[in-house]
């Protein structure tokens, strides 16, 4: 199993290749990221960090080579490919405002992953990231079972964390679900947020439960006032975590920004859903039941995206 990370000499990337590497799953992880020039000196970032990592290797005990380059040809015939490549949002930028700085750098690193990988599999990470996936997509030519955007497994970890924070109950036994874009208008669903199995109601009171969907909401922008650029290691484990579902054909269930052709009554764009991940990428869209309230918030959520997409037509 090889796989690639573009963009990982940034933040994202780097926890990406190491959390797949200390998973041990992997034969190999390919870092790659710019050779950025700075006062008539070059520095490689992804080699540096792919260095650094692979010397954790006999501490943390796992064989995965890293390997860090600024040649794709280095990537050739990789299994799984993550693009994490791109600017992040600085306080007071929504993701949107990533739209025309990164929609070029997804294009040009997903056509030269392609031109070395044609069969890969690309889970895309950048922002904004309902629209970046569809750039991958279009700009792939794969099947869109085989590229899919990273968001869900976050948005849904912040939701986990909140909620067992408030109930002191361990984070492992809360299962839960959001849907929608990655933005202010996901739409984290209660009637599918269980603890072991038991409804989230029982544990917890509406008001209470309101204000946790609100600061799920707008956690990416919480992290970003906090640190003044954006996050990176719940982001980074929850790519990895796709990455390992594909490699190992785990069929685990988990939203994902996926491809819809008519699911869930949408159409033409890239939103998160539930599917099913396994070797071959997406093998399911799994169409729950939504009641009317669920069904109108992910209309909104969708409206925001393909209003994203009419945007990214017109900067194309
Ligand atoms: N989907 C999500 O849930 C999620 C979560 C966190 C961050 N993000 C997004 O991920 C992206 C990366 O965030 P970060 O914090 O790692 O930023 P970062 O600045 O730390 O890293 C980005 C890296 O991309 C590299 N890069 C830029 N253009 C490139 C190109 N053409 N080829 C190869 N590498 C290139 C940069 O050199 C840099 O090292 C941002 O767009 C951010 O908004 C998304
Ligand atoms: O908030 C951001 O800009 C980064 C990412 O989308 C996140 O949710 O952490």
């Amino acid at each position: 199993m090889k796989i690639t990370v573009v963009g990982a000499g940034g933040n994202v990337g780097s926890t990406v290749a190491l959390t797949i590497a200390q998973r041990d799953f992997a034969k190999e992880v390919i870092a790659v990221d710019l050779e950025i020039k700075k006062d008539d000196k070059s520095f490689f970032p992804s080699k540096g960090r792919a260095l650094d990592q692979w010397q954790t290797a006999p501490v943390l005990n796992f064989d995965t080579r890293v390997r860090g380059t600024v040649d794709y040809e280095d990537t050739a015939n990789s299994d799984i490919c993550v693009i994490t490549a791109g600017l992040p949002r600085k306080p007071g930028m929504s993701r949107d405002d990533l739209l025309s700085a990164n929609m070029n750098i997804v294009k040009d690193v997903t056509e030269k992953l392609v031109k070395h990988s044609p069969d890969t599999i690309i889970v895309v990470v950048s922002n904004p990231l309902d629209l970046m996936t569809y750039v991958a997509w279009k700009a792939s030519g794969l099947p869109a079972t085989k590229v899919m955007g990273m968001a869900g497994i976050l948005d849904t970890a912040r939701y986990r964390a909140f909620l067992a924070e408030e109930l002191n109950l361990s984070p492992k036994d809360i299962q839960a679900l959001i849907l929608g874009g990655h933005g202010d208008s996901m739409v984290p669903m209660p009637r599918y947020t269980t603890v072991s199995g038991i409804p989230v109601t029982h544990f917890i009171g509406k008001e209470k439960l309101d204000e946790i969907i609100e600061r799920t909401k707008k956690g990416g922008g919480e992290l970003v006032g906090l640190m003044g650029t954006s996050a990176w290691y719940a982001p980074g484990a929850a790519a990895a975590q796709m990455v390992e579902a594909i490699a190992l054909d785990q069929n685990r269930i988990f939203p994902c920004a996926a491809y819809l052709d008519g699911e869930f009554g949408l159409k033409d764009l890239y939103v998160g859903v539930p599917v099913r991940l396994g070797r071959e990428g997406i093998k399911e869209i799994v169409e729950i039941d939504l009641n009317d309230e669920e069904q109108e918030l992910l209309n909104t959520s969708a409206d925001h995206v393909r209003q994203g997409l009419e945007d990214l037509k017109r900067l194309s």
